[in-house]
Order: structure tokens, then sequence, then C-alpha cells
């Protein structure tokens, strides 16, 4: 699930709910749509914060998942809908922001990391791909090389590490919910941030060409 607040500054906080780490059940996808709909259509409204329950942000795909199906909606429309929100969506990364967590995270318009958080894209070690997004918004970010690193070795990165590589745009060792709410408040009313386009790679032998 996902818990709606209203916070100071006309501010909306949606908590990500799932024990232990709030990892993106059915429940938890639904949750996410629903309140950045309610967040989107109130006019009180000017920004968003997202975070996750217990100080954790989001531990992925929720494995215990994957034995049946995929119900309910998708991970790629539901993070598409907060990339596509025009009111800013900052994340508030505590704890782990990793697989599917640290895509959800990418969709967002704003990143801020606890000084002891740790994010990565571990698909690889379970035979996935970072399908939600991941693959495509990573390299937007920090670069091809940079992204291909993560993605190919799964490796974890520390909070200093991730704002060095370009993927946060703040550290801190407070409560990240905070200054992600400062940050919500001060952008407030501004254009949405977007990625930059995938950059234009040269290839000896070949015609130029894009990835998309
Ligand atoms: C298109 C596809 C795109 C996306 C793909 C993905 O996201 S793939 C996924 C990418 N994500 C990963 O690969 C993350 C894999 N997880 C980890 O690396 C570590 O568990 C940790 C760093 C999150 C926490 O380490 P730690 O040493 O502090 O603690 P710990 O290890 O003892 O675990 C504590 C409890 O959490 C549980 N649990 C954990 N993750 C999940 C989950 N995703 N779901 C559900 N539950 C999960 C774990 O089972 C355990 O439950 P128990 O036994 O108490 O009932």
């Amino acid at each position: 699930m996902a818990r709606y607040t209203r916070i100071p500054g006309s501010l909306a906080l949606i908590t990500l709910t799932n024990p232990p780490v709030n990892a993106l059940s059915v429940a938890v996808r639904q949750g996410i749509i629903d309140t950045m709909s309610r967040a989107l259509s109130d006019p009180e409204v000017k920004g968003v914060v997202l975070c996750g329950e217990n100080r954790k942000f989001c531990g992925g795909a929720d494995i215990r998942e994957f034995a049946g199906p995929m119900k309910g909606p998708h991970l790629v429309p539901t993070f598409d809908s907060i990339e596509a929100a025009e009111k800013p969506v900052v994340a508030a990364i505590e704890g782990v922001a990793l697989g599917g967590g640290l895509e959800l995270a990418l969709a967002c318009h704003y990143r801020i990391a606890h000084v002891k958080a740790r994010l990565g894209l571990p698909e690889v070690t379970l035979g996935l791909l970072p399908a939600a997004g991941g693959t495509q918004r990573l390299p937007r970010l920090i670069g091809v090389p940079a992204a291909l690193d993560l993605i190919t070795t799964g490796r974890h990165v520390s909070a200093q590490e991730a704002l060095k590589l370009g993927i946060v745009d703040r550290v801190t060792d407070g409560d990240a919910r905070e200054v992600a709410a400062e940050l919500a408040r001060s952008v407030s009313g501004q254009a949405s941030r977007t990625l930059p386009p995938l950059p234009v790679l040269r290839v000896a032998h070949l015609s130029p060409f894009r990835l998309n």
C-alpha cells in the first residue's frame, strides 16, 4: 500500500508501506497510482515527497510475487505516471533503493539520499534486467559507461558515490524526508525537471546512431 499525508508547504507525502523493505507488491503499485492521482488532482498540493516506511525507501520488485503471474498495474506505467507528473516529485531515499526501488527513484524529478543509504540495480544477480525504466533513465542521468557498470555488475553504491555519479541531488545526515520537502517547496510551481536525451554514440565503421 501507499499512505497519503498532507504536510506543511502545500505538499503531499506518499509513504510506501510493505514491510520489511517496502517492495513493489501489487498493492504498493496500485497505491502509488492512487496517491499520485490524488496529489495531482488536488489544486492545494504543489509538490510530492515519496518515501518508504521505517526509513527504508524500497527494496525493489516484491520477490514474494515472483512465483506467479504479475497482477495489477505494471511497474513501467506506474513509474511513467510519476515522471509525467506536472508537480515536482522528490524521492527521499533512506535505507535502500534497489532494483525497482532505484527505478522508482529515477522516475522522480529529484532525489535526496540519507548518508547511510545504498542504491543499486541488482537485477542481474537474479537473472533479470532493470526493465522498468532503469536501462533507459540511468544512462540518461549519469551517462552510458557509468550506467553500464551498475547494470552489469549489480553492485550497490553508497549515497556519497551516488552523489558523485549524479544519481542523487543531495546527501543528508538528517531526515531525508525533511530535506526532500524543503527541495519540493523550493521548486514548486516550476516546470518538472526532465532527463537529458541519451547521448549519440559513434561506433567505428557505422553511422552514428541513437539509443532509444
Ligand atoms: C522488470 C523488473 C524490474 C525490477 C526488478 C527488481 O526489482 S528485482 C528485486 C531487486 N531487489 C533485490 O534484489 C534486493 C534483494 N534484497 C537485498 O539485497 C537485501 O535483502 C536488503 C539489502 C534489501 C536488506 O538486507 P538485510 O541484510 O538488511 O536484510 P535481509 O536480507 O535479511 O532481508 C530482510 C527481509 O527483507 C526481505 N526482502 C528483501 N528484499 C525483498 C524484496 N525485493 N521483496 C520482498 N522481500 C524482500 C527478505 O526476504 C527478508 O525477509 P524475512 O526473511 O525477514 O521475512
